[in-house]
């Protein structure tokens, strides 16, 4: 191999440093004597911490930056949380490397209460995700969800300030940042369905870049990376992401993949869901059937209700 640098463009919060030390760390162990750098960088999204995500144009706000980086060939690759990826990626750009998957549950964490089942009536829980919402509130309508937003201290440091009864993160966040002894209790997948690609780390690189694509190979994930295609085909079917109510999870089971789906109304009340058992080659249809079953049971007219309120993602 040349004796090419490979810079890292990343945001700055302590997920996504860790994220980019995590890659940073495994290209040095694939490839000794490479050298790789981090270029850290302010997002508009970090900047607005305190709106809520989808009323200020979407969690795109996290890559686009990123993604100028890139074009402008100021930075090598991009490391992204798979579950704030776009669908869609710039013309010359492309995601070419899923690592191996993390926990992809949602955990339950507070300082008082042992588990979502054991919450009094009327607990307060801090969560902006529609998704969660959407499943909580129709698990447990009488649960009052608070808003909660910022990188994974802050919203650590709102609960322990006693602003909520319990919180809801991504179990793979905290394991990552040292957290794990926070996790009260893991949510089984069957309670709270992950959203798509959770857990899961992909780099993004210029598509002509073919001597960046061979030195990332190491590090490609075939297992997560046939669950995450069929995760972001049903998203990207429907339009959607983490910032709306749209959940999505596969695993493989021998040569076939099973791949779940759903959609919520935030009020709760209203969870639809479809799932289908196919061919791991035939990821990405079975993504657009669930997607598609998920249309026919009336998931439509739900997301138009949330784009309605906060715009196109
Ligand atoms: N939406 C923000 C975000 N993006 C990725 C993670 C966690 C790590 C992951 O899912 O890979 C989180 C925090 C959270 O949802 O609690």
């Amino acid at each position: 191999m040349s004796s090419r640098e490979i810079r890292i463009a990343t945001r700055k919060s302590a997920l996504a440093l860790w994220q980019a030390e995590y890659v940073k760390a495994r290209l040095e162990q694939a490839h000794p004597g490479l050298k790789v750098s981090l270029v850290p960088m302010v997002s508009r999204g970090d900047k607005l911490l305190d709106s809520p995500l989808s009323k200020i144009g979407g969690k795109g706000l996290f890559v686009k930056e990123l993604e100028t980086a890139l074009l402008d060939n100021e930075a090598d690759i991009a490391v992204h949380s798979m579950k704030d990826v776009p669908m869609d990626f710039p013309e010359g750009l492309g995601l070419f490397c899923i690592c191996e998957r993390e926990d992809p549950r949602d955990a339950f964490v507070s300082n008082t209460f042992a588990s979502l089942d054991e919450l009094p009536l009327g607990s307060i829980v801090g969560t902006s995700s529609l998704r969660r919402q959407a499943q909580l509130l129709t698990r447990r309508p009488d649960l009052q969800i608070r808003f909660l937003r910022g990188n994974v201290n802050t919203r650590l440091a709102k609960l322990d300030a006693g602003e909520y009864d319990a919180i809801i993160l991504a179990a793979a966040g905290l394991i990552r940042l040292g957290f794990e002894d926070r996790i009260t209790s893991a949510i089984s997948v069957d309670d709270s369905l992950p959203a798509g690609g959770q857990g899961a780390v992909g780099i993004e690189c210029r598509t002509a870049d073919s001597e960046i694509h061979a030195l990332l190979k190491p590090l490609d994930h075939a297992d997560t990376e046939v669950r995450v295609t069929a995760e972001r085909a049903l998203n990207k079917h429907l339009n959607g992401g983490c910032q709306v109510p749209i959940a999505c999870y596969a695993v493989l089971e021998g040569e076939n993949l099973w791949l779940r789906g759903l959609v919520g109304d935030p009020d709760g009340g209203n969870l639809l869901t479809a799932e289908v058992r196919g061919p791991q080659r035939d990821a990405t249809a079975l993504g657009i059937q669930v997607a598609e079953e998920l249309l026919e049971k009336g998931a439509g007219a739900i997301l138009q209700k949330v784009y309605g309120e906060a715009g196109p993602q």
